[in-house]
């Protein structure tokens, strides 16, 4: 039966417990522990906007999520992604996007991270014009994570957000002049699994939108001079994902009666399909959008993904498949002179490099790194650009400063000099493979999903950041040299990858990273557990659509009914977990090393 009205118990960090309740509508249930505040997010009027986005979108993403499996059918039977000839009209045709608002029209270093209360306020404050607060690649969505998160982001907006570091007896707080927001939902692949709607969980990136939208809308027309607000789209594979974006924007916009074109969206192009696509992107968003971005780390996974079916496109080291590689370059030129031809913001993307506090050789070595990946983007015509930490801004600031005079480079540089063909964009990366890239994928995926499973979606590993774009390349790179034998041909005697040697990898790197973090640190982790999930995701016999749909199943931490009612913040013996987990359970219990 489904409650209308359901009472619960929550935690009050300074009150200790206090009675409280969630009014649900109809045909709604929580399924995650309820803590200090989650009541002021599932309100039941956003509550009952999330649902009506659900209703009213949920077959048009199964749907959507459904021809990504045909397309990649197609391309495992051979066939390689091309421009859509029946959209040559789009592609040619002389229109533009509305215009971008000013508050968003210098955008020249932006910062990212997660929704984390400390890094949204240093973030905030840290120099930079825009904040991507990210519900994607650097959050893991463990229940709790996304609440707070949202939590963190309506304090954010409205400029109330407060942390104390009791420990370091430091208070938190925002400056007077802080970054513009833009939101980051999930993108279309993963559940919330801890909403029900009508008995399935709900779709995570509408819960995202949903949520933040209804909640800092008003705000966005009375204090932040009636733009806003804004967004960033991930992992879309084709403009048919944009229309529902924009569909969902309008519905959103007419349920709360928000002026049409108020959201703007700057899409991530990264995914290799999308990048045929990028005129029918924005042209479906035109009255949304906010440029496009370059999302070269996903891009580089779904080259790998997209290939999956084509042996002879055998990536060599990660290390080696950087900016400088033909079709990276192609990539990002055809997006800036895209974008610049439609009016929009062609942003640019994320250095690996943060700084190193304890060498400054190394440190120095790194911010080089970032300054000249920073300056290739300028010249090249980027608007901006991203960065992963504070201590890069002013950096990034200096490069861009010194060779964009104006706020942006959309009527400057055109680029009309450039002409990409498909046969750039797809054309094979140029390297060699190594034991060593084979050692340091296994090292960076297990440390990765390790992190991942408890609550942390971005880390510093050997001095670079990763989060999950990043440990996606290491996965299916291995799984690709793996399937199909690649040869280690940078080694002084070639050697051939199997399994066999995979599974030596695995324990040796295993052993290793213990060595690395403790013995005490490795046996209070999970680096086992993440361990085999990544030995799995690399042998497996099809390639897993995403790292994270296998380590989600197993951080869903479903609230069984009868508990409910009482205040519960413990884990749940593997009778209570969601149908989804105990599928992936058995399927671990397989894995051979
Ligand atoms: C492929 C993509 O999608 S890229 C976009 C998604 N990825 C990201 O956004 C990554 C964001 N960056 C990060 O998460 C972090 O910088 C990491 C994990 C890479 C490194 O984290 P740490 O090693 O903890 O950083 P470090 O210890 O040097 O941090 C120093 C300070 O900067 C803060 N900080 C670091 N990165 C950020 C950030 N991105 N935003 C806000 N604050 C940050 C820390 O909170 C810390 O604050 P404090 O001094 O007040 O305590
Ligand atoms: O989201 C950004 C990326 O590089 O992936
Ligand atoms: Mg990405």
């Amino acid at each position: 039966m489904m409650n209308d009205h359901m009472e619960t118990y929550h935690e009050d960090e300074d009150k200790g417990m206090r009675k409280g309740s969630l009014h649900l509508p109809e045909g709604v249930r929580i399924r995650g522990r309820l803590a200090a505040g989650y009541d002021r997010i599932l309100t039941r009027e956003a509550l009952e906007f999330v649902t009506d986005l659900e209703r009213t979108f949920r077959s048009r993403v199964k749907w959507m999520l459904d021809f990504r499996k045909e397309q990649q059918a197609r391309f495992d039977a051979g066939e390689v992604p091309a421009f859509d000839p029946a959209m040559v009209a789009i592609r040619e045709g002389s229109w533009v996007c509305d215009g971008v608002p000013l508050a968003i029209a210098d955008r020249r270093v932006e910062i990212t991270g997660p929704v984390e209360r400390k890094m949204v306020i240093n973030a905030l404050n840290s120099g930079a014009k825009v904040f991507m607060a990210d519900f994607e690649d650097s959050l893991a969505p463990h229940w709790d994570n996304v609440m707070r998160g949202h939590i963190n982001l309506r304090d954010a907006v409205n400029k109330t957000i407060e942390w104390e570091d009791k420990a370091r007896n430091k208070l938190y707080k925002l400056n007077k002049n802080t970054a513009v927001l833009f939101v980051r939902p999930r993108g279309w692949h993963l559940k919330e699994a801890h909403i029900e709607i009508d008995g399935e969980p709900a779709t995570g990136c509408l819960t995202d939108f949903g949520f933040y939208f209804f909640h800092n809308h008003e705000a966005f027309r009375t204090t932040h001079g009636g733009a806003g607000p804004f967004f960033y789209l991930p992992k879309m594979q084709h403009s048919r994902e944009a229309a529902v974006w924009n569909s969902v924007f309008d519905r959103a916009e007419r349920a709360l009666g928000v002026p049409h074109g108020s959201i703007k969206a700057t899409v991530l192009i990264e995914t290799l399909p999308a990048v045929f696509q990028m005129n029918e992107i924005l042209y479906e968003l035109r009255s949304h959008s906010a440029g496009l971005n370059c999302g070269r780390w996903d891009y580089i996974f779904s080259y790998v993904k997209t290939f999956q079916g084509h042996p002879d496109r055998l990536l060599p080291d990660r290390v080696q498949v950087g900016m400088g590689q033909h079709f990276m370059k192609s990539y990002t030129e055809l997006l800036i002179q895209t974008c610049h031809r439609r009016g929009v913001h062609a942003m640019g993307g994320m250095a690996a490099q943060i700084p190193i506090r304890d060498n400054a050789a190394a440190n120095e070595a790194a911010m080089a790194l970032v300054r000249a990946d920073k300056l290739r983007e300028v010249t090249a015509g980027h608007d901006g650009t991203w960065a992963a930490h504070p201590g890069l801004i002013s950096l990034v600031m200096d490069v861009f400063n010194a060779n964009m005079t104006k706020e942006n480079q959309i009527e400057s540089r055109k680029r009309e000099d450039v002409s990409i063909t498909e046969a750039d964009l797809i054309e094979k990366p140029r390297g060699v493979r190594t034991l060593d890239g084979l050692r340091l994928n296994t090292r960076v995926g297990i440390q990765y999903v390790e992190a991942w499973l408890n609550g942390t979606g971005s880390v510093p590993l050997y001095n670079l950041m990763e989060d999950a774009a990043t440990a996606e390349i290491s996965r299916v790179q291995n799984w690709q040299w793996i399937r199909y034998g690649a040869v280690l041909d940078g080694e002084s005697v070639p050697i051939k990858v199997d399994k066999e040697l995979f599974a030596r990898v695995v324990s040796e790197e295993l052993a290793r990273v213990e060595g690395e973090v403790g013995t005490e640190r490795f046996k209070k982790g999970r680096f086992v557990e993440a361990a085999r999930m990544f030995a799995r995701q690399c042998t497996a016999a099809k390639l897993d659509d995403f790292l994270t749909l296998d380590a989600y199943s197993r951080v869903v931490s479903i609230v069984p009914e009868a508990r409910l009612s009482r205040l519960n913040g413990g884990t749940f013996p593997q009778h209570c977990l969601h149908p989804m987990i105990q599928t992936i359970s058995t399927m671990l219990a397989d894995v051979q090393f």
